[in-house]
């Protein structure tokens, strides 16, 4: 079985006068999360896992915290990037398990509405995302907030229909069987030959 793991970790400090968007989701709080970007930690530790997964960098190659194009961007955006990667590869997601480690706000109340926003904007059923709350007990976490995020995915198969058929109807040679089988379902993707990626440079480092 073709599977991968990733992993994504992101911190941001509470700041006044911010809105509070995690997991895509707006909160009512009186503080919101610092970032270059709308802050949103849980979105950037997917976007960093399902990047990893497919070994495609990080939310920082992409989307550098010193370009001011991504002033104030919505997280949204990074996870899209995230996830055309991940298809790109030749990949779809299996589940992901999220660690919030903050005080305030508590996680449990708000759990099930941030499951929901985040199995739609990755298109994936509910029962595939998991978010939970962790208290920072013992840690020098007050005015912060952490995600941790791990993320399995499965190669997507191509259904065996296709070539069960093909052999069916003639007594084809494998070349006249693979010929059908990439009209069908086209070349395998290899994301290194897209230059898609921008160039890493060291300017970007914060
Ligand atoms: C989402 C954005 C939008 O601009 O900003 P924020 O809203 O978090 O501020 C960024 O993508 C958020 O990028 P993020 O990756 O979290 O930022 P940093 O941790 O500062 O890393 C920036 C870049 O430096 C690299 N890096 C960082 C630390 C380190 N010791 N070595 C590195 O090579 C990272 O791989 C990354 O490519």
């Amino acid at each position: 079985m073709d599977i991968r793991i990733g992993l994504g970790f992101d911190s941001h400090a509470f700041a006044d006068g911010v809105p509070l968007v995690i997991g895509g989701l707006k909160i009512d709080h009186p503080q919101g999360l610092a970032g270059h970007s709308d802050g949103d930690l849980l979105l950037h530790a997917i976007t960093d896992a399902l990047l990893g997964a497919v070994a495609a960098g990080d939310i920082g190659t992409f989307f550098p915290p010193t370009d001011p194009k991504w002033k104030g961007a919505d997280s949204t955006l990074f996870l899209k990037t995230a996830l055309e990667e991940v298809a790109l590869a030749g990949y779809q997601i299996v589940n992901l398990d999220c660690v919030l480690i903050m005080h305030r706000p508590k996680i449990v109340p708000i759990a099930a509405q941030m499951r929901e926003r985040v199995a739609d904007l990755l298109d994936i059923d509910l029962k595939r995302v998991s978010i939970k709350g962790k208290t920072p007990e013992g840690l020098s976490h007050d005015g912060a907030a952490v995600a941790h995020v791990v993320v399995l995915l499965e190669g997507i198969t191509i259904p065996n229909e296709p070539r069960v058929m093909v052999a069916e109807t003639e007594t084809p040679n494998e070349d006249d069987v693979e010929t059908v089988l990439t009209g069908l379902a086209g070349d395998k993707h290899d994301i290194s030959a897209l230059g898609r990626k921008p160039a890493f440079d060291t300017d970007d480092l914060t």
